[in-house]
């Protein structure tokens, strides 16, 4: 069990209040000035992973104080409690064990006194038949024809994470398999992803953890009667649908032979499941080979996270000085900014992982915060978002502390586009921490052969403050198992940050109400009567509805 204790009424978090009033008009340029040890200090390696934080308002002190903080509110023991299987996801009675699908010691892990780890060995070498299977062209659609294509039909942690990473590793991508993805339930995202595709030749991978997802169950039957509108008979199915789920009867109930289930189970989170079956898509898009780096990076990374002391765990790290701009600093929001092309889904994955973690305003003994929890995550690669939203970042009136991700090696070395991309890396967050002061603008201004008057009016404009904070994360190259690590990396910050806002990170209820009214709204769709039994501008928007269609 995780103890519950409120991490505003610790010694450490008054300690923080006092230190930030000395903080919180500290400027970086000036602490980069008075120690030229400041970047080694703040910046740590894992493998062929960089980590600068040296890009923060922070002092030793600042780390030492929020250490502090991490360790009166159990994040030690929180850590140990995770991976001995407790069942930390109270609200739902459950383990929280995305770590044992990567668990590539294959060390027991102990769930109700049973070791888990057979299990998911036996699911990730079927993973592995299948995934060859399928990518040397062996698996066989109804007529004798190889898959050319598959279909993950999923949404949200059932979607996001094989999206993600299929994308991220394109460069790795087998050429003779296309991945597509369908999630919407709006028709044209189905409609659209097989306009192209031929039913002899297509695999759909049904992937829902519970099996009851509205929007996937649509999906899937849509894609089941394109199917059969051309191969007929149903016995067919058989070849070209899988199953990857918790739910053996909703599987066998929607016309899926369970000898094609991918099992996984409730201790697995959706948001935290591309390590489990779910991440069948990318078996076969990638490779097993190139499936299970992924997984060693990332339990490279849980070693790192469950051994490390706490001043020196890097997901701790980046945890508490998250915690410092939220909770002290009053930020809102953290963007992720990948300076790769191919991670242009990263941000939208951690969207789901951190808000559906941590966008909880009820504490782990069910009273009301009183205090800031989970951030807005948000980000586009760069440099699409220097053009877009990075004049906010530069001078608008709101802290947005950033990750800047890049590769050192690009899979694509095409003339000089990578040196550019990097310089813009580089380039960005050093302008977000020193800004342009008045002096600067002004000099600038000396050399253009502007009028006295002009200048006054152009100065107060052309000023950045500077002082924006940042952390960069340099990666030798993209590769499965640095993916792995920094996917883990992000998961493990999420997690600290729950246990120290005293809230559960592993489950969803919030994403429960507006299921139920649309379920309750549906068959009020159905005919044209009209309706009067919600709030006025919920039958007016239903009943305009129904007068347009
Ligand atoms: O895999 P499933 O069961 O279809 O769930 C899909 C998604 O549904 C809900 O939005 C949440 O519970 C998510 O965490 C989950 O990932």
């Amino acid at each position: 069990m995780l103890k519950t204790q409120n991490p505003t009424k610790t010694a450490a978090w008054a300690d923080l209040d006092a230190h930030f009033q000395d903080m919180k008009s500290a400027q970086m340029k000036d602490l980069f000035a008075k120690d030229p040890e400041r970047f080694k200090k703040f910046s740590t390696k894992f493998e062929d992973i960089l980590l600068d934080y040296s890009k923060n308002i922070i002092t030793e002190d600042t780390l030492a104080k929020l250490t502090q903080l991490a360790k009166e509110t159990g994040v030690e023991d929180a850590i140990q409690s995770m991976f001995a299987g407790e069942k930390i996801n109270q609200t739902e009675g459950r383990s929280v064990l995305h770590i044992a699908l990567r668990n590539q010691s294959n060390t027991p892990i102990m769930v109700d006194g049973a070791d888990v780890m057979p299990a998911v060995n036996e699911v990730l070498a079927k993973v592995e038949t299948f995934s060859n299977r399928v990518s040397s062209g062996a698996w066989k659609g109804y007529t004798g024809k190889s898959i050319t294509d598959i279909v993950n039909i999923g949404i949200g942690g059932s979607d996001l994470g094989p999206l993600m990473v299929t994308e991220a590793l394109k460069a790795y991508k087998k050429d003779n398999l296309n991945v597509h993805f369908i999630s919407n339930v709006d028709g044209t995202h189905v409609a659209e992803v097989l306009k192209p595709l031929n039913p002899e030749t297509t695999l759909f991978l049904v992937a829902s953890k519970t099996f009851t997802t509205q929007e996937t169950m649509t999906n899937a039957n849509s894609a089941k009667d394109w199917f059969l509108k051309v191969a007929q008979e149903e016995g067919h199915v058989a070849k070209h649908f899988v199953a990857l789920s918790t739910n053996a009867k909703g599987v066998a109930a929607f016309g899926i032979d369970t000898d094609n289930m991918f099992e996984f189970w409730d201790w697995v989170g959706g948001r935290y499941s591309l390590w489990s079956a779910i991440g069948l898509s990318i078996a076969c898009a990638i490779g097993y080979d190139n499936y299970k780096a992924l997984l060693e990076g990332a339990h490279a990374m849980d070693q790192h996270f469950a051994t490390t002391d706490l001043e020196n765990n890097i997901p701790v790290i980046l945890a508490l000085i998250g915690i410092w701009y939220n909770n002290f600093f009053g930020a809102e929001s953290e963007a992720i900014l990948p300076y790769d092309q191919y991670m242009h889904r990263f941000a939208a994955y951690f969207q789901q992982g951190n808000m559906e973690s941590n966008g909880k305003c009820v504490d782990r003994a069910g009273k009301p915060v009183d205090y800031q929890t989970g951030p807005i995550i948000w980000g586009e690669p760069g440099t699409n978002g220097q053009h877009a939203f990075y004049q906010l970042i530069h001078q608008g009136t709101k802290m947005i502390p950033c990750d800047f991700i890049a590769p050192a090696i690009s899979h694509n070395q095409i003339s000089d586009h990578h040196p550019k991309l990097l310089a813009n890396f580089f380039a960005q967050t050093e302008a977000l921490m020193t800004g342009k002061t008045e002096e600067q603008v002004r000099a600038e201004f000396a050399t253009a052969g502007k009028s006295a008057e002009e200048v006054e009016d152009l100065v107060p404009f052309k000023i950045f403050e500077g002082n924006r904070p940042t952390n960069s994360i340099l990666a030798k190259q993209i590769t499965p198992r640095t993916l792995g690590a920094l996917i883990a990396m992000y998961e493990h910050k999420i997690f600290v940050q729950g246990v120290i806002w005293n809230i559960f990170s592993f489950d969803q209820w919030g994403v429960e109400l507006g299921k139920q009214l649309a379920n309750q709204i549906l068959p009020e769709l159905n005919n044209d009567e009209e309706v009067a039994s919600h709030d006025s501008s919920t039958n007016g928007l239903i009943n305009a509805y129904k007068a347009m269609r």
